[in-house]
């Protein structure tokens, strides 16, 4: 296999989650940054804090994926051969990612507190772009009332774990990180206290130094989420009923 994936493992959290500083070119991340850009506008969802693109399509209402090959730039080089290599989706129904997110954030934007839901096996690998990025793991609010409780306290709640996503990075969280915390990304233009206390893959980084001044002005940062959704069906047979 040529690389121990045990070396990549973010030994502070207690379940499975791993992080590669350097799992890109920067050939490739320009490659990549230009193809997501360079995607028709109408590709683009525009939600009110970040935008996103969602290949090869969106889930229908009851989350099944219509089956569709995702483009060759989201498969080569990153699933072929470097995800099969490091074996990340072995254990997924497809044994590969058939779905990807491609989220854009500006300087203070971010996602609200979140879980993703059962559309997908709980396992995402995250490739960033651009510039870095804090993901945030909270806790569920416990009781009833969860959404609006995460709501209220989302955004004031500390997080339980943080993680620096550098540039040209992947992280592969899976498992109870899924689906028993929620995960984040605050708003803000500027990402602070950065420290190995508070930063769980601190030993796994690229470059430590830039951080040490303890915080992180944000730039553009795209991320590619790869997942494999559960349910998916052939065209073909969707058409046999429409006949
Ligand atoms: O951009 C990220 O790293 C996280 C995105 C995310 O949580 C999602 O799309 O569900
Ligand atoms: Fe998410």
């Amino acid at each position: 296999m040529g690389f121990d994936v045990e070396l990549a493992r973010i030994s502070a959290l207690p379940n499975d989650a791993f992080y590669i500083s350097d799992f890109i070119t920067e050939a490739e991340e320009d490659w990549l940054l230009q193809k997501v850009t360079s995607a028709p506008l109408p590709r683009w969802t525009h939600l009110s804090h970040r935008r996103l693109q969602t290949w090869p399509s969106a889930l229908t209402k009851s989350n099944v994926l219509l089956a569709s090959p995702l483009p060759a730039w989201l498969r080569a080089p990153i699933i072929e051969p470097r995800f099969q290599k490091l074996g990340i989706f072995n254990d997924s129904p497809h044994q590969a990612p058939n779905h990807v997110l491609v989220n854009e954030y500006r300087p203070g934007q971010g996602i609200m507190p979140h879980e993703d839901g059962a559309a997908y096996y709980p396992i995402v690998a995250t490739v960033s772009l651009g510039a870095p990025i804090v993901l945030e793991f909270y806790d569920k609010p416990i009781g009833r009332d969860t959404a609006a409780k995460t709501e209220e306290t989302g955004r004031t709640n500390r997080p339980r774990y943080r993680i620096l996503q550098e540039r040209r990075s992947l992280l592969v969280t899976g498992d109870k990180m899924y689906t028993e915390l929620l995960h984040g990304i605050a708003e803000t233009a500027r990402d602070e206290n950065l420290a190995p206390e508070t930063i769980c893959n601190w030993d796994l980084l690229r470059d430590q130094e830039v951080y040490r001044s303890g915080w992180s002005e944000r730039g553009t940062r795209t991320s590619l989420t790869y997942r494999d959704v559960h349910h998916v069906a052939k065209i073909g047979n969707t058409m046999k009923f429409l006949r």
